[in-house]
C-alpha cells in the first residue's frame, strides 16, 4: 500500500506521524491545515479513538475542523481554549531560522493567531520546504475585499524599496471566482523569489491598510520536523540548538497509511 504514495508523500507522513509523540493527555492542540497538517490529524484521530489519548483540538481552518470532528477528535474554539499547548502545522517554505511562509492553503490568518497563542509551534514539512532564503514560494497576503486592486497597487509601489528580487503579484483564483478565505477575504501572491529581509517585510506589509496578515512567520516556530522520503525523520529544534534522527517503518503503518492515501 506504501508503494503507492510519492517520496513527498512518504516524507509528509512520517513528518507528521512522528509529530504526534509530542501529543500528551489533557493537552489543548492547535491543529494546522494543508496536506501534511491533514495526516497529522489523522495520526492524531487514532490516538484519541484506539488509545484513549485525550485532547481537546483548535483547527486553523473549516477543513480542518471537519476532519478533527470526522476523525473523533473534540473540537473547540480558540475563544473556548484561552491559550494553547501545542499547535502542530505545516508550512510552504521554512529556513535556518525556522522562519516560514505559510498560507499556500489559504488559512494563514487563523494559522499565525492560533500558533502565536501557542506555548509551543512545531512545523511538519517534507525536506523539499527547506529552503536557504524564504521567497522562491509566492508569498500569500491576505487582503480586504474592498479596494483589494488598490491596496496590491500600493503594495508593489512599497516592494521597490525592499530586498526582493521580484514584485509583481496574482490575486488568488478559485475557478473564475477570487479564494476566498475562511474570514472572507481574498489572498494576493506576491512573486518575490528572493526575500531578504523577512522580518522588515512582514512589519511593512502589516502596516498597510487593506493587508489582514501576510503568510511570514517570524520567530513563530520552534521546531520543525523533517521528512525524507525513506522514511527519515529530523527533528529540530531551534531553542535547543538539536537535531535528533529516527526512521519510520512504513510497514507497521500501512492501515493508517492506506485510509491517508485515499
Ligand atoms: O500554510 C498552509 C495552509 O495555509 C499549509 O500548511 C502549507 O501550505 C503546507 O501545505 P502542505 O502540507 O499541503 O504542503
Amino acid at each position: 500500500m506504501s508503494g503507492e504514495l510519492s517520496p513527498i508523500d512518504k516524507a509528509k507522513f512520517v513528518a507528521a506521524k512522528r509529530s504526534v509523540d509530542y501529543v500528551e493527555d489533557g493537552m489543548r492542540v492547535g491543529l494546522g491545515t494543508g496536506s501534511t497538517a491533514a495526516w497529522m490529524v489523522r495520526c492524531l484521530g487514532e490516538l484519541v479513538r484506539e488509545d484513549g489519548l485525550k485532547i481537546k483540538g483548535v483547527p486553523t481552518s473549516t477543513r480542518t475542523a471537519e476532519l478533527a470532528r470526522e476523525v473523533g477528535i473534540e473540537v473547540i474554539s480558540l475563544d473556548e481554549a484561552k491559550w494553547l499547548d501545542l499547535t502542530i502545522d505545516g508550512a510552504d517554505e521554512f529556513d535556518g531560522d525556522l522562519s516560514l511562509i505559510k498560507g499556500g492553503g489559504g488559512a494563514l490568518l487563523q494559522e499565525k493567531i492560533v500558533a502565536t497563542a501557542s506555548d509551543q509551534m512545531i512545523v511538519i514539512a517534507d525536506i523539499g520546504k527547506e529552503v536557504e532564503t524564504l521567497g522562491a514560494f509566492p508569498l500569500p497576503v491576505e487582503l480586504i475585499p474592498f479596494g483589494w486592486q488598490t491596496t496590491q497597487a500600493l503594495i508593489e509601489e512599497t516592494l521597490i524599496s525592499m530586498d526582493v528580487l521580484g514584485r509583481n503579484s496574482t490575486l488568488r483564483m478559485n475557478g473564475p471566482r477570487p479564494f476566498i478565505t475562511d474570514e472572507g477575504n481574498y489572498i494576493l501572491d506576491l512573486h518575490l523569489n528572493r526575500i531578504g529581509e523577512p522580518r522588515q517585510l512582514a512589519m511593512v506589509l502589516n502596516q498597510m491598510p487593506g493587508v489582514v496578515e501576510n503568510g511570514l512567520f517570524i520567530d513563530i516556530c520552534d521546531s520543525v520536523i523533517v521528512g525524507f522520503g525513506d522514511g527519515r525523520v529530523e527533528v529540530r529544534d531551534i531553542n535547543a540548538g538539536t537535531v535528533e534522527e529516527s526512521r519510520l517503518d512504513f510497514l507497521e503503518d500501512d492501515n493508517l497509511f492506506s485510509d491517508l492515501s485515499e
